[in-house]
């Protein structure tokens, strides 16, 4: 078995796969703050031959898990953010600066679709652009639904958004703080989202398809307006890009990779920019 972990600020993600079907096995979270020790939560390491890990936490929360697993498996492999990998340029003036999970998002993106948009809705929502050719520009972070929702300190951090609801109904004007909260604070992303994309289109002159992942990545998916997939392994896919274990990996295959839709025409994208304009 490989275990894959995604260590974010707040949850530690992990998945087991079958190194021989490529089938994931099973899946779980627990807090990064409470740190990665086996227990009723996390598997057997007995049967896992290899890890993978991508890791934005406190450096001592790496070193410790690192020390932990190296215990029991031979295999461990940390992904670092580097100046280029898999043919992707990292846009940052110094890369390794760059969010490793943004990072693995960005060569997933690029590996499955080319070109691409990466977004990650976890504690932060980051945006990240990859060129056609593999420059990746950078990106944009802004605070996760919610990290505003707690900074706002008005009693609403325990009442999520609920996933069902239709972006149409996010669009009204709340009536009680839990709406007004949660309707304002949905808005200030998915509109940032609708917005960079097109101004950074715009820009290269070139329409990118879309991904996005992390915890929020359901709700999100709701007022993002253009063509976009979602793709909660898409952390996972960059570890399997990065350090390729099986048979199917080596082949360039990421396991629960979506089917990309294509972007819209970067005619439409000026449009709607310059409709947006004339408001
Ligand atoms: N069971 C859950 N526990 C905590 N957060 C959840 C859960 N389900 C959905 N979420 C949402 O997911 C978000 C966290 O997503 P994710 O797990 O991608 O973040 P993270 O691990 O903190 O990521 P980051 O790498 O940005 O630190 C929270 O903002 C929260 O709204
Ligand atoms: C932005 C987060 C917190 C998103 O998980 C992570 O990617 C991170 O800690 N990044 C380092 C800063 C940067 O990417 O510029
Ligand atoms: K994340």
């Amino acid at each position: 078995m490989i275990l894959d972990l995604d260590i974010g600020n707040t949850l530690s993600k992990w998945r087991l796969k079958d190194a021989d079907s490529s089938e994931i096995r099973s899946r779980g979270a627990v807090w990064t703050r409470e740190e990665w020790r086996p227990g009723a939560d996390i598997p057997d390491l007995d049967v896992v031959e290899a890890v993978r890990i991508s890791s934005v936490a406190r450096a001592a929360v790496l070193e410790e898990t690192v020390a932990l697993l190296r215990r029991q498996v031979r295999q461990v492999y940390v992904a670092r953010s580097t100046p280029e990998a898999l043919g992707v340029v990292n846009g940052y003036e110094e890369p390794g600066r760059l969010g490793v999970d943004r990072w693995m998002g960005a060569l997933a993106g690029y590996q499955l679709a080319g070109g691409c948009c990466a977004v990650d809705c976890g504690s932060a929502i980051t945006i990240d652009f990859v060129l056609p050719g593999g420059v990746h520009l950078g990106g944009f972070i802004v605070p996760g639904l919610r990290l505003m929702k707690e900074s706002l300190k008005l009693g609403t951090r325990n009442v999520a958004i609920d996933p069902e609801s239709e972006s149409d109904a996010l669009l009204e004007p709340g009536r009680r703080t839990v709406d007004a909260v949660n309707h304002g604070i949905y808005m200030a992303a998915v509109s940032a989202i609708n917005r960079i994309y097109s101004e950074v289109c715009d820009q290269q002159g070139v329409a990118l398809p879309v991904m996005l992942t992390g915890g929020d990545a359901r709700v999100v998916s709701r007022g993002v307006q253009v063509p976009h997939a979602v793709w909660p392994d898409m952390v996972y896919g960059g570890l399997e890009a990065s350090f390729p274990l099986t048979f199917a990996e080596r082949a360039g295959k990421m396991s629960g990779a979506p089917r990309v839709p294509e972007p819209v025409s970067l005619e439409k994208i000026r449009a709607g920019l310059a409709f947006s304009m004339l408001l």
